[in-house]
Order: C-alpha cells, then structure tokens, then sequence
C-alpha cells in the first residue's frame, strides 16, 4: 500500500445498490489500484444486521486494499472523516405517495446527512448522491453542507449517460468504445434528455451517422429515459448493479480524470452555463481532471435540444421550489 486509506462512506450499504457496489470499492475498481479504503457503512437501525452480513462476506474476499469496515446508524459518526461519500439510501415512493410526501421524506434523510458531512467530513470530501430523487436530494444535502464547497455535491446521471452511449453504439453497430462525447442533460427523471448531437462515432457525428430523426425522437431519447422503468418491469426490481457500476464510473472519473478526446454527464451545480439557472443540480457534459471537474463549454444547442433542455430543467426548478417550501433548502 502506497498511502493512507481513503474513507468511503455508503449508505444504504444493505440495499440492492449496495450490495453491487461494496464489493467493486473495496477491489479498487472506484478509487485505483494503489488506493486503499476504509469502508465505513450507514444503515437505519433495522438493517444493521444485514450490513453487518456484507461487512462478514467483504472480509471474506481478503481483499488487499480494503483496510477495514465499519458500520453505523448514525450520520454523524458515518460521515466523521469521510472523503468520498455515496449516499445511495433513500425513501422510494409508495403506493399513494405524491411527489411532495416523497420530497418530504427525502429531505428527512438528506437533511441530517448533509449537516452531518458538513459537520465533519475531510476538507477535500467529494459527494455523490444516487438516492431518487437524486438531484434534488443532492440540492437538500447541499444546503445543509454551508462550510463544504457547492461543487463538491454532484447527482448521478451516469447511468443514463451509459444507457444511452449503450443504445447508440448499438443501433449503429459499433462498439461502446467507438463513441464518445454523449451528453445527458437535466434531471435524473423521464424527462432528461439524451443528446447525440454533439457525440462521436469513430471521429464523425453521431447525429449524421444515425441520420434518422425518427428513430431519435420516437425511440433512442424515451428509450434511454424510461430505461429505469424498463428494467423494473423485466426484472421486478430497480436498476442495481448497472446503478452500482455507473456510481463506481462517476467517482473514478471525478477523482482520476476524464480520458482525452471524451467527457462525461454528472448532475452538478449549474453555475448559469447553458441557460440553465444557477444553483441548481442539472446534467452537463464535463471533463474531469486533478480532483476537479469543469463544464464543457461552447456547443452549439439547435431548438430540438434547447426545448428538451429547458424541459427537464423546468421540472428541476419545480421541485427546487417544492423543497423549498417544505423548509428543505
Ligand atoms: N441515480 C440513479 O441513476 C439511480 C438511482 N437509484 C436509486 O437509488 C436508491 C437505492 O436503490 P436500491 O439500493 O435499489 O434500494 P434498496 O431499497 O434496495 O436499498 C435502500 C437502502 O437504503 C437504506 N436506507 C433508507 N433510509 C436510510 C437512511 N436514512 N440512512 C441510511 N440508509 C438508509 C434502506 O434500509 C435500504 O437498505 C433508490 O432511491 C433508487 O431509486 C437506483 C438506480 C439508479
Ligand atoms: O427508476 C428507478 O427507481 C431506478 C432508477 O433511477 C433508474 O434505473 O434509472
């Protein structure tokens, strides 16, 4: 081992998410090879024992780089010194449930946890939330967080940004690594919008290889969409270890750098880029490098995207302005 372990806090460790997720931190595949970690779990006391289950079976892989795990049904103590925090545990919508009950409960978690990272995380912590609604989770933790600087709160868009790459390579029969430059913009939700105007295919526009505006607007973009609720219906659960990989994905690129030629959809602070209004937790294409990631600046938005564009965001403004007037933000 070259260095101290980094902490990696996780909750909802004794979820579905976690269960795919736990295992790929503690090999190396989030943070490298040469970077040990510290596990450290976060549970609701009824599914402590279930972590504590996965903590016996992670000690069963002897893996080399996992420098210890533990587990907490406390915020504030999970979240003392964590470096990477990945806040996948939240309230999923019942039966009945409008989506202000479902904000509402959100921010019952989201809330504590934020102030809790903003009580003692490590000054160079980085924070993903995974847990849906996760932009406007992510935007709750946030606001709780006043010492934590606003960037370090992303969303995951990963997964859809995957998904879509997926789809196009796909119709195009190409390989996943002949296409680069795909951009999820928006809100984690059917209304986020896959944009192949701007992606590459072996070095030529995606748009003018599909050449099929048809197949665009009636399948590709709702297919990538309602992806989530496609896998629901086919296997009885939500998405858990393609959420799991895309999590791993976001991370290792934030912390490891965004390959050239290439970039990446994280849901992030919008600093007003793009027309999208400032403060809010939105997709956009960005490249990683040194810890840090930027906004890829300068494309073109003909109207097709700019109407998706300010559709998912106008649903990101309309739960902004639910939570707060919930008090959440
Ligand atoms: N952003 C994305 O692309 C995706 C997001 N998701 C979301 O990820 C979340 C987790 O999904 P699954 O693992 O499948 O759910 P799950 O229900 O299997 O696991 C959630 C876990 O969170 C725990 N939990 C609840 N409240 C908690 C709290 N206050 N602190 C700590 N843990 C808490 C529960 O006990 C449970 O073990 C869901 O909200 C799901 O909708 C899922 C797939 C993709
Ligand atoms: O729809 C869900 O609950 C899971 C999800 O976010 C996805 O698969 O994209």
């Amino acid at each position: 081992m070259t260095q101290a372990p980094v902490n990696v806090t996780v909750t909802g460790a004794a979820g579905q998410i976690g269960y795919a997720l736990l295992f790929r931190i503690a090999s190396g595949q989030l943070l490298g090879q040469d970077t040990p970690v510290k596990l450290r779990l976060l549970e609701i006391p009824q599914a402590v024992k279930a972590a504590e289950g996965t903590a016996l079976e992670l000690q069963d892989c002897a893996f080399p780089l996992l420098a210890g795990v533990d587990i907490f049904d406390d915020a504030t103590k999970a979240f003392d010194g964590v470096n990477v925090a990945l806040l996948v545990g939240a309230r999923p919508r019942s039966k009945g449930m409008e989506r202000g009950d479902l904000l509402e409960a959100n921010g019952g978690i989201f809330k504590p946890q934020g102030e809790a990272i903003n009580a003692g995380a490590a000054d160079d912590v980085k924070v993903l939330v995974v847990g849906n609604p996760a932009n406007t989770n992510a935007l709750i933790a946030q606001s709780h967080a006043p010492d934590v600087p606003a960037e370090r709160f992303t969303a995951m868009t990963r997964l859809d940004h995957n998904r879509a790459i997926a789809q196009l390579a796909t119709k195009l029969g190409v390989t996943v690594a002949d296409v680069k430059k795909l951009t999820i913009w928006g809100n984690h939700s059917a209304t986020q919008y896959p944009d192949i105007f701007h992606a590459e295919v072996n070095g030529k526009n995606a748009a003018e290889a599909v050449n099929d505006q048809a197949w665009l607007a009636d399948e590709f973009i709702p297919r990538v969409a309602k992806r989530g609720a496609e896998i629901i219906e086919a296997r009885g659960a939500s998405s858990a270890a393609s959420a799991a990989n895309a999590a791993i994905d976001h991370v290792h690129d934030w912390v490891n750098g965004t390959p050239q030629g290439d970039w990446v959809s994280m849901g992030i602070p919008s600093d007003g880029s793009y027309g999208v209004p400032e403060g809010i937790i939105s997709s956009f294409p960005v490249t990683c490098s040194g810890g840090k990631y930027e906004i890829v600046q300068g494309l073109e938005i003909a109207d097709f995207s700019r109407e998706r564009i300010d559709a998912s965001v106008r649903e990101l403004t309309e739960e902004r302005d639910a939570v707060k007037q919930l008090g959440l933000v």
